[in-house]
């Protein structure tokens, strides 16, 4: 087996994500550790193309490509909505469905309207019927090629009309189990919950997909002290 990758402070971590809402929520995240967080776009990479089937293909895809690029550990983001009643799509395809057919960029009012338009085609329309999961696989890369996966995942139910400015993506109409309000309706502390290192695996620690995962890595590989 590979020797584990290891973070020590003050080291650089390549985000390896082009997205602004992961960005903003991953820094936010890793801002009481000590290491230089870099965004993929500020260091001018690449956006590489994901073509694996699987979130830990896709994530793992991305780390490398930054870690490699880089020389530095990188950490991507390969995440996606799966909605039970469309059997687990969109899935790995969920930045896909927002994407616009002229080419010109993503739209997720439109993504959210085509995810209800199939819920009503398939008749769900009470609240048991409408559970999906945000699922969130982090990959640490090394330069030289070593991965390790950190997976997260949050049950929800999905509402319709969208609610809340907040947040990015689908987040307007997925509601956390136990919760009265959407993710855009939280502000960002409540999408991420209460994240402290060491308590990863637990349910009420860290909200979102996002955080659960980040909350395993932290806890596997930084210190605050
Ligand atoms: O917390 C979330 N709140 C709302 N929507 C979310 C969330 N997390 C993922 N999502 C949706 C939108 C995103 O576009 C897609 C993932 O697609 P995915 O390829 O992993 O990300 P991306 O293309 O936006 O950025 P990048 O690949 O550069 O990290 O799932
Ligand atoms: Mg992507």
């Amino acid at each position: 087996m590979a020797d584990p990758i290891v973070l020590s402070p003050g080291d650089t971590l390549v985000l390896a994500t082009h997205n602004p809402g992961k960005l903003a929520e991953m820094t936010d995240l890793l801002a009481p550790y000590d290491i230089a967080v870099k965004g993929a776009a500020e260091l001018g990479l690449p956006e590489p193309e994901e073509t694996g089937d699987t979130f830990e293909k896709n994530s793992a895809l991305k780390a490398l490509a930054a870690a490699k690029a880089t020389g530095h550990i990188a950490l991507s983001d390969d995440s996606g909505l799966c909605v039970s009643a469309l059997d687990g799509a969109p899935g790995v395809y969920t930045a896909d469905w927002a994407e616009k057919e002229d080419g010109s960029g993503r739209d997720f009012s439109m993504a959210m309207d085509k995810v209800e338009d199939r819920l009503q085609k398939a008749g769900a329309t009470s609240p048991v019927d409408r559970d999906a999961q945000f699922v969130c696989m982090l990959c640490l890369a090394a330069p030289d090629g070593r991965t390790e996966f950190f997976p997260g995942r949050v049950e929800g139910t999905l509402v319709w009309p969208p609610r809340g400015e907040n947040g990015f993506g689908y987040d307007p109409v997925f509601q956390p189990v136990g919760h009265e309000r959407t993710f855009g309706e939280m502000d960002k502390s409540e999408k991420k919950g209460n994240v402290r290192q060491g308590d990863a695996g637990r349910a009420d620690l860290g909200l979102s997909h996002r955080a659960r995962a980040l909350s395993a890595f932290l806890a596997a590989k930084l210190t605050t002290d």
